[in-house]
């Protein structure tokens, strides 16, 4: 192991761990996760966000660098499940150059922000931004379409004297549905539907979104040619490609017919095709979308990436620091069927806590999972020889923490999310990991607030829950098999462990943590 370790040195990436000795804390484990959760998700609010990328001098902004004069010419639209928040910050901001603007957000928002007292995520009364609501559960209807034609009727006015403000969020693609005829929105609706349910990745989804749409891979930015471009954009895929946050409308993106039709046929969807997708798909492109010039991000459009997973896993490490751990990153791109992610843990919860040691299998098993739940090789060793000087020079507690979206299979009609049938699974593999006083805690939370079609945004898990779930005869296996987390989590420590932050008015996908106390020598 020592040798496996030694190939992987990790100078560049030692910044992600801080060797300075945490202070003592006499809070409980689990309530210090949920607080080093919540700072995640504070990290990531839209407002926040939008006012730390904008700085307004006079009658200017910088945003990444780059200058724009404003001259009562600014223009601006959005969509997405957190640009409400968005737009009522940068109203705030440069309301005053703002001609008009539209945005597309999820069906209810408004209500449900005014109910949990979030009115500082509303636009004011007197404000020139119109909000339209769509989409409901998620999915493209007639008023998103409504509001992606007012988007590009906005778009398509503007001069080469005017700035485009665009706010992009999760769930975006939804909101700015445009068909490209005789492609129906319902027929749009079918084939993402359908995809969706098949298991689709969101690459594949938004790659063959972004072939049926005159919007989306760059469509917006064309209509708002010769206007200057900025889109403000909080990511909720891996790794954060413009291109395929919402469908990137402002991404100028190359379609190749036959990779959307290999994605289709990879899950059985060709024969069912309508008829207008395969007319659609068989046509040249349209020429905008051969000019790659006119759209490009060194042209027109600035694209800027203004919130992530690793901006809340910063934050994160830093409020865990604050609570006397010693935060060390994994990777914000955690991703895989959730039974190799829980394994993952397990198997890192058990290197960190042996009391000598650890056997190589460990590490070698690691180093095996690796490329199946999106780690590098690079990122195990560096966690591992962090985790390993911890134990030999008594550093006491450790938070581990890493994002990403693992995947579920669903086999079962039972109540649950990933996050939390994560937590079940790892709570599994701590079985056993009893180091008094406390073992290891796994907390894995959605930033979103809500985990699947639940209350709840996560669990938190340690070595108890087999325990407990025996001596309550609550068989694990069954809930798992009928993906019935959620209502396991109930029933077990009269739903305490349970995470349930509420509305969080973001999402920056999941973040995972791993509390592991000092290890006795
Ligand atoms: N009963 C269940 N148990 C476990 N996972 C579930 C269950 N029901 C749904 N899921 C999973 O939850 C996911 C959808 O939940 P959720 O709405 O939180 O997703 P999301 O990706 O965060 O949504 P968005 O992209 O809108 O942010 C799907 O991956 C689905 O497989
Ligand atoms: O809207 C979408 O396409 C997804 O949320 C990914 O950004």
């Amino acid at each position: 192991m020592a040798r496996v370790l030694s190939l992987f040195r990790p100078q560049p990436f030692l910044a992600l761990v801080s060797r300075r000795k945490p202070t003592l804390c006499k809070m409980s484990m689990d309530s210090r996760a949920r607080k080093v959760f919540a700072a995640a998700v504070e990290a990531v609010q839209p407002d926040t966000v939008v006012r730390q990328s904008i700085e307004r001098t006079e009658d200017s902004v910088i945003i990444n660098g780059h200058k724009f004069t404003l001259k009562h010419n600014l223009y601006l639209v959005g969509f997405g499940k957190a640009v409400l928040g968005m737009a009522a910050e940068a109203e705030r901001i440069v309301g005053d150059h703002l001609v008009k603007g539209v945005i597309s957000v999820p069906h209810g928002i408004q209500q449900i922000l005014q109910q949990h007292g979030k009115d500082h995520l509303l636009l004011k009364e007197n404000s020139r931004i119109r909000v339209m609501e769509g989409a409901k559960h998620n999915l493209p209807d007639v008023d998103a379409q409504k509001a992606a034609e007012a988007i590009k009727q906005l778009a398509s006015e503007l001069t080469e004297k005017d700035l485009l403000l665009v706010l992009i969020s999760g769930g975006g693609s939804a909101l700015l549905p445009a068909p490209i005829p005789p492609i129906s929105l319902q027929e749009k609706h079918d084939v993402t539907r359908k995809l969706a349910g098949a298991g689709a990745t969101i690459q594949e989804l938004n790659t063959v979104r972004r072939a049926l749409s005159f919007l989306k891979g760059g469509g917006l930015a064309h209509y708002a040619h010769p206007a200057q471009v900025v889109s403000l954009i909080l990511s909720d895929v891996i790794g954060d490609p413009v291109d395929l946050i919402a469908s990137g409308p402002t991404v100028w993106s190359e379609v190749w017919p036959e990779e959307v039709l290999s994605i289709l046929e990879r899950y059985k969807l060709l024969n069912s095709l309508p008829a207008s997708v395969k007319d659609v798909l068989g046509r040249p492109r349209p020429r905008w979308r051969e000019n790659k010039g006119e759209s490009n991000t060194s042209g027109h459009v600035l694209n800027a990436v203004i919130g992530s997973n690793s901006i809340a896993l910063k934050c994160a490490s830093r409020r865990a620091r604050e609570l006397g751990f010693r935060p060390l990153v994994l990777a914000p791109g955690v991703c895989g069927d959730v039974r190799s992610v829980s394994r993952l843990y397990g198997l890192l919860a058990r290197f960190a806590c042996s009391q000598e040691e650890p056997p190589p299998e460990i590490a070698a098993e690691l180093l095996k999972l690796g490329p199946e739940v999106g780690v590098e090789s690079w990122d195990l060793c560096r966690t591992m020889q962090v985790l390993g000087e911890g134990r030999t020079e008594g550093w006491g507690s450790t938070c581990l923490l890493a994002g990403g979206e693992p995947t579920v299979e669903l086999t079962g009609n039972g109540r649950g999310g990933r996050n939390q049938e994560l937590a079940l699974r790892v709570g599994l593999e701590l079985r056993g990991l009893k180091l008094p006083p406390n073992g290891p805690v796994f907390l894995s939370g959605g930033t979103d607030g809500q985990d699947g079609p639940t209350e709840a945004a996560g669990a938190i898990t340690d070595w108890g829950v087999y325990e407990e779930a025996q001596a309550k005869g609550l068989d694990i296996d069954n809930f798992l098999a009928n993906n019935d987390s959620y209502t396991f989590f109930t029933r077990l420590s009269a739903g305490q462990r349970l995470l349930v932050p509420g509305l969080t008015c973001t999402n920056v996908m999941d973040v995972h943590m791993l509390l592991i106390p000092p290890i006795p020598q």
